[in-house]
């Protein structure tokens, strides 16, 4: 199973601040979430400065719209050489196999192929939302269990979840398949809009394949410290 270095989430506005964060960690090459939050300021141009320091890149725009917008957009987010994209698994079968085609055929001849994974049901909701906003009758598990079902039928690489759904899917989808997972949080910590939450260590013991931290790392008194305490953490497996 590849591992993961834990990736951090650059929820950051805009370039100035994300290379400030960045400095902070001198020569360590990092893998790194870039998101809505900073891509829409940004753009590619960022994605290139992230790459020539030598850091891995989550792309994590959540595609989700007709197959052919997200074949076409795929083709050209493959252009940008980053690591990892994903789509929202509720955009269907139809719509996650055009993903993979249009990553295919966007990325450089030699050159690999980005990994795709989709969102299952957001680290945000709550089984109790899932039901009464989406109309979803069955437990959140079955719910998660059965985009990741559809997830791996339509030949993406993963999903994501929270870690507390890592074990269900091992159980029922064939390796490998990678399970990414948000929703983490340290002891201490005061933030509670996520619903799904476990600590670094839990998500290993969990079976998650790469935890995702934003805030507990940008948003700490000493983010380089506290990302070196949790890397030590998720790699002594
Ligand atoms: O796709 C994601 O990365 C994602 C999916 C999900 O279900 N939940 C989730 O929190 N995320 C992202 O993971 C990050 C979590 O940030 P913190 O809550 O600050 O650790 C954010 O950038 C979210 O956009």
């Amino acid at each position: 199973m590849k591992s993961f270095k834990p990736i951090i989430a650059l929820d950051f506005p805009n370039e100035q601040e994300t290379l400030s964060f960045l400095n902070q960690f001198r020569e360590e090459t990092l893998y790194v979430k870039v998101g809505m939050e900073l891509y829409y300021q940004t753009g590619p141009s960022l994605i290139e400065q992230l790459k020539s320091r030598g850091h891995q890149i989550f792309l994590d725009l959540k595609l989700h719209d007709i197959p052919n917008t997200v074949y076409s957009a795929m083709k050209g987010l493959a252009k940008l050489g980053v690591d990892m994209v994903n789509v929202h698994a509720a955009g269907g079968a139809n719509m996650m196999k055009a993903a993979l085609s249009g990553l295919e055929e966007g990325t450089e001849h030699g050159k690999e192929r980005p990994l795709l994974i989709a969102v299952t049901q957001l680290t945000s909701t709550s089984e109790e939302q899932m039901k009464t906003e989406q109309l979803i009758n069955t437990s959140l598990n079955e719910s998660i269990l059965h985009y990741a079902r559809l997830t791996f039928d339509s030949g993406l690489d993963g999903v994501v979840c929270s870690a507390l759904e890592a074990k269900i899917i091992d159980q029922h989808i064939g390796y490998p398949f990678i399970k990414v997972t948000p929703g983490i949080r340290l002891h201490g910590d005061n933030l509670h809009d996520q619903k799904r939450v476990v600590t670094p260590e839990k998500a290993r013991e969990l079976g998650s394949s790469a935890i995702v931290v934003g805030r507990s790392i940008t948003k700490s008194d000493n983010p380089y410290e506290t990302y070196m305490s949790i890397k030590n953490t998720w790699e002594a497996k």
